[in-house]
């Protein structure tokens, strides 16, 4: 068997991470294709919509299907008989192919990472290092599992160790209600259950690569103890209601995978990892004839739609001439196309602003009035004027509300998921809105972004604060002027009453 070399890794991975950034996995185009032919929400049905159309523009685009072009997780099982020809420690390897491919000429992606992470958190600009597991095992071969996985569904990562008496099902269950919709589903849940504490983390994580096949399992049966739990699991979390983007609707989970080990007889560790509607993953097996080949998905993977019949009827808004008289207008859940001049600013720019309110500084710029939108672009290419830009969870500028509605003046904010009950009071008591963009359409998003400038705080990088000028922008009422909250009316609405997912299993 000829050698492994350092150039087979880095090349191999760097075309790994370019490729996943703007093909979703076939398998998970066709279970969300399915996903979307079934909806009978019309929210969640025209949320999929735009994450399916998003999709085949980044394939065909070959630009990231989310700007958030997250952090590379990378696994490597290395055959213990594999001759490898490279000196240097892998980390060095993949963080190299990390490098060249988040900065590629034709198609950069976001550098996400940042490092000092409780303290300064400068961004790496490169989005090394890259999250990596070594194992050996059998063979002459090395084989790759490399992933990017996104900051708002990692940050919904859950465990607990369990009485080894309890439910598996009703802890994962019970606790995917209370994620909200920041990871952005519908998705997939990596669970891994037994090991240690640190074994259950890894085989949940590692149990997202594995190919979505609930459609197959369900008509075969399931034949092991696993297997029932992961359809006992998928069909309680889909009574949910949560629906996708949580606007309320019928799949909530599109797969979910399950890996065990033996543990503590103490102990019942579960781990809860999901995976969003950016689902990105490519796996490949190095044999030192040359680095990898990848296989792209062919268009007829995406099913025919048009998601712009459901905003035939939209509401226009412009932006530049929006009184607060119009926002005490807009109804919950109503589609709006948003035009004229936006802000943006997202986790790291709030805090700035905090710490110079604080210190009596003068702000770079005035927020009175203005919509903001929580955003960390990708940079453009060519004649794009932004990368790809979708939203970002709003939940996590929460705690900033006040300060920028009261204090600043903001009029609206736009981002995605659900925002906490003191944010919907202050929205209700400012005769202010939430707007909500897709999650995950992010080059989508950005066709409607005609113009983007800095404005502000210009070393924070894709956390910098600019002016974009959008036309027809589409977003969707979340919370209204009056504190109507869509993503507590909408699950409520879709939510199966008990009982009725165990009998239509
Ligand atoms: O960082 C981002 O752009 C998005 C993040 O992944 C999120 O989902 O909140």
């Amino acid at each position: 068997m000829p050698a492994i070399t350092e150039r087979h890794v880095i090349d191999s991975v760097t075309d790994a991470l370019q490729f996943i950034s703007y093909y979703h996995p076939r398998d998970f185009i066709q279970a969300m294709g399915r996903a979307w032919a079934a909806e009978q929400s019309p929210a969640a049905k025209n949320a999929m919509a735009q994450i399916l159309v998003n999709s085949r523009m980044s394939a065909l685009g070959h630009r990231p299907i989310c700007q958030d072009t997250g952090v590379a997780n990378i696994t490597a099982r290395i055959g213990v008989r594999a001759e490898l020809e490279w000196d240097r420690p892998l980390q060095e390897i993949v963080d190299d192919a990390v490098r060249r491919a988040y900065r590629s000429d034709t198609n950069p992606l976001r550098a996400s990472v940042v490092a000092d992470p409780f303290g300064r958190r400068g961004n790496t600009a490169d989005n090394a290092p890259a999250m990596l597991h070594v194992e050996m095992v059998a063979g002459d071969r090395v084989k790759f599992d490399v992933s990017a996985k996104g900051g708002g569904s990692e940050n919904k990562t859950r465990f607990a160790v369990l009485n080894p008496s309890a439910s598996v099902a009703d802890w994962v269950v019970g606790t995917v209600e209370t994620l909200g919709a920041g990871w952005c589903p519908p998705g997939i849940l990596g669970i891994g259950v037994g090991g240690s504490v640190d074994k259950a983390m890894v085989m949940a994580k590692q149990a997202l690569n594995e190919p979505i096949d609930v459609t197959d399992l369900r008509a075969r049966g399931p034949r092991t103890p696993e297997e029932e739990l992961r359809l006992e699991i998928i069909d309680r979390v889909n009574a949910l209601g949560i629906g996708a983007q949580g606007l309320g609707g019928q799949t909530t989970v599109l797969d979910v995978k399950l890996r065990s080990f033996p543990t503590h007889a103490a102990s019942l560790p579960v781990a809860l990892v999901p995976n969003c509607a950016a689902t990105r993953h490519v796996h490949f097996t190095l044999d030192g004839t040359g680095p990898a080949q990848f296989d792209p998905p062919d268009l007829s993977d995406w099913p025919e739609l048009d998601f712009r019949d459901a905003w035939a009827g939209a509401r226009r808004v412009n932006l530049d001439t929006l009184t607060r008289k119009e926002i005490t207008e807009w109804q919950p859940g109503e589609a709006i196309l948003l035009s004229g001049h936006l802000l943006t600013g997202r986790d790291a720019a709030h805090r700035r602003i905090e710490q110079m309110l604080a210190a009596g500084e003068p702000l770079p710029v005035s927020f009175r009035d203005r919509a903001i939108y929580y955003v960390g672009p990708v940079d453009p290419v060519g004649d794009e004027v932004v990368g790809p830009a979708g939203p970002t969870t709003s939940t996590r500028m929460d705690r900033y509300t006040d300060m920028m509605l009261e204090k600043l003046g903001v009029a609206v904010m736009i981002g995605k998921a659900e925002r906490g009950e003191a944010t919907v009071d202050s929205i209700a008591r400012n005769r202010a809105a939430y707007l909500i963009a897709v999650g995950g359409a992010a080059y989508l998003v950005s066709q409607a972004i005609r113009e983007s400038r800095v404005i502000a705080f210009e070393d924070l990088g894709m956390e910098a604060i600019h002016e974009f000028v959008v036309k027809d922008m589409p977003v969707t009422v979340a919370v209204d002027a009056y504190g109507s909250a869509v993503h507590v009316t909408g699950p409520r609405q879709w939510r199966m009453p008990a009982g009725t997912a165990a009998a239509a299993r």
